[in-house]
């Protein structure tokens, strides 16, 4: 009897999304769609959308756009660039599936993923969205955007990876090969990106899984969990934001005498504006202006071969995904 062939199983990686040129028509671009997004602006349109249009959007725009040019690289803002990196060394490990890369804002879309599966018969896709902590203005909007645009496939996402083994073991290894190749600074940091500490009193559980990702970084270092600092960055706006905030620290900590810092930035799958240009350029400077001598950046696991497998062992797992 002939058996109808099997669908093929596909794979979409999802992360943030970044502007397509380090240009302030494009930042515009990008920030608009991102800051109309409800999950992360819980204002009331009237109120929001002529402060967002008149005031946000055109002063924000061209001073943000000099940011991304001065880390852009010859292939694109950096966090397109390493998430279509990260995308391709996860392809070579899982053979037999369909492996594709999205952006929540901007290109390429989810939109055209999902439709790309489709048109190739795929029945069956593993959204793998790229925060390892699950926050409801992050996860829980790609899953807006997959319930908007999926209909028709079998979905199953993956809500966090916060405390995975493989992926805190490749976290810990790389700061590790970090202290092997320049020795221990004075103090560890890992900075997260915040949210609004409204948020998370209304029950987003991001700041618990920052909390649970630097106490399994620990372990996995061999490491008391209070010899790391943990800290929050880029703030937006005015309200109160997770604290302590990551650039305060580092003020404080070189005004105390601390000379030589490491930070890693385990929130961020990817290097990004956030990381290369807020932590290793304008932090770094607040710390040496604070009296420190080096802030030392720990790259994230990018297309590093430990994050290809922590990833491909995540997807071919059965915890975790709905
Ligand atoms: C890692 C998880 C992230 C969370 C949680 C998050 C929440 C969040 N962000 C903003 C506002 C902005 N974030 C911006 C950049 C940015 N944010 C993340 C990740 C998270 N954001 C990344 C990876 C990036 C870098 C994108 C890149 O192109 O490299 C920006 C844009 C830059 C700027 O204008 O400063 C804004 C704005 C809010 C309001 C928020 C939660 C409420
Ligand atoms: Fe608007
Ligand atoms: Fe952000």
């Amino acid at each position: 009897m002939n058996q109808a062939p099997e669908s093929p199983s596909a794979l979409l990686l999802v992360n943030l999304g970044t502007p397509d040129a380090p240009t302030a028509t494009a930042v515009r671009r990008y920030l608009a769609e991102f800051l109309h997004d409800h999950r992360v602006v819980q204002l009331t349109r009237w109120l929001w959308c002529p402060l967002l249009h008149f005031v946000i959007l055109p002063l924000r725009s061209p001073k943000v756009a000099l940011k991304y040019a001065s880390v852009w690289l010859p292939g694109g803002s950096p966090l397109a660039v390493h998430t279509a990196a990260l995308a391709d060394v996860v392809r070579r490990r899982l053979p037999g599936w369909r492996v594709l890369h999205a952006m929540r804002y901007g290109e390429p879309s989810i939109a055209a993923a999902l439709d790309a599966l489709r048109a190739e018969g795929v029945r069956s896709v593993r959204v793998l969205p790229l925060y390892p902590q699950y926050s409801t203005t992050t996860t829980a909007s790609v899953a807006d955007a997959i319930a908007k645009h999926g209909k028709g496939l079998q979905i199953s996402m993956l809500q966090d990876y916060h405390r995975d083994a493989g992926w805190a073991a490749a976290v810990a290894d790389s700061i590790r090969a970090h202290w092997d190749a320049n020795g221990r600074g004075g103090r560890l940091l890992l900075s997260f990106h915040g949210i609004p500490q409204r948020l998370v009193d209304g029950g987003d559980p991001y700041a618990a899984q920052c909390e649970a990702s630097t106490l399994a970084i620990a372990e996995a270092l061999g490491i008391p969990r209070s010899d790391i600092l943990l800290t929050f960055q880029s703030r937006f706006g005015k309200e109160r934001w997770l604290q302590p905030y990551t650039q305060q620290t580092l003020e404080a900590l070189g005004r105390e005498g601390v000379r030589t810092i490491d930070v890693a930035c385990p929130g961020f799958a990817v290097d990004c504006l956030e990381t290369l240009e807020e932590i290793a350029v304008e932090n770094a400077h607040a710390f040496r202006s604070a009296g420190g001598e080096t802030l030392r950046y720990i790259p994230c696991l990018n297309a590093g071969d430990a994050h290809a497998d922590a990833l491909a062992t995540l997807v071919q797992g059965d915890a975790g995904w709905s």
